[in-house]
């Protein structure tokens, strides 16, 4: 399983490329360490009386994610305001732009905000393949969309590694306020 989503991963690297404009090869290149890919295997209960949150909301830290989910359903995504539920279907991969393209693109392509809503009365399984960075790649905004075009970076660089840990801490130490928990707004500039 790791081997073809991997193999459609490469094949996203060029389309997601040629859709910013950069050469085919931009994200390969840049992506030259697949070490820290990882596909995650996940169990949801069926949801409790009083919470039926699966994952909560939030934004995958890596390029991209590759969602695969049983025919339950409960991937939902945000967009203008509003929870959209994706339908399940056995033929069909969803495919979420993470962090790192949005902070390389200045906010060209968007993270996508979703989360995954427990079922009532059964089990749910998903699949997710991360396409990450290597942890020691520094990730910025990329010139060809600040000062190649006239715009302000919208992010300092920071180590992938770092927000990486950063996100691993949110879940392993949870902030006693949610809103501070770490986001890549962590990464802001505010100009
Ligand atoms: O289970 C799902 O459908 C979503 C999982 C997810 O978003 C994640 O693990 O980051
Ligand atoms: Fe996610």
């Amino acid at each position: 399983m790791i081997s073809q989503f991997t193999k459609l991963g490469v094949v996203l690297e060029g389309i997601i490329s040629e859709c910013l404009g950069l050469p085919p090869d931009f994200l390969s290149n840049y992506r030259n360490d697949r070490s820290r890919d990882s596909l995650m295997g996940l169990h949801y209960f069926p949801a409790t009386e009083d919470d039926n949150t699966g994952k909560p909301a939030h934004e995958d830290p890596g390029c991209f994610t590759i969602l695969y989910q049983d025919e339950i359903g409960g991937l939902q995504v945000h967009k203008d305001d509003q929870w959209i539920s994706i339908a399940p279907s056995k033929n069909k991969l969803v495919v979420n732009i993470g962090d790192v393209i949005q902070v390389l693109s200045n906010n060209k392509f968007k993270s996508a905000t979703h989360r995954a809503v427990s079922p009532s009365e059964t089990d749910r399984y998903s699949y997710a393949f991360f396409y990450n960075v290597q942890g020691a790649k520094w990730v910025e905004p990329l010139p060809q969309f600040t000062e190649e075009i006239g715009e302000s970076p919208k992010y300092r660089g920071f180590l992938f590694e770092e927000y990486h840990q950063l996100r691993i801490k949110n879940r392993s130490n949870p902030p006693d306020r949610p809103e501070d928990l770490i986001h890549i707004t962590h990464y802001s500039i505010s100009n």
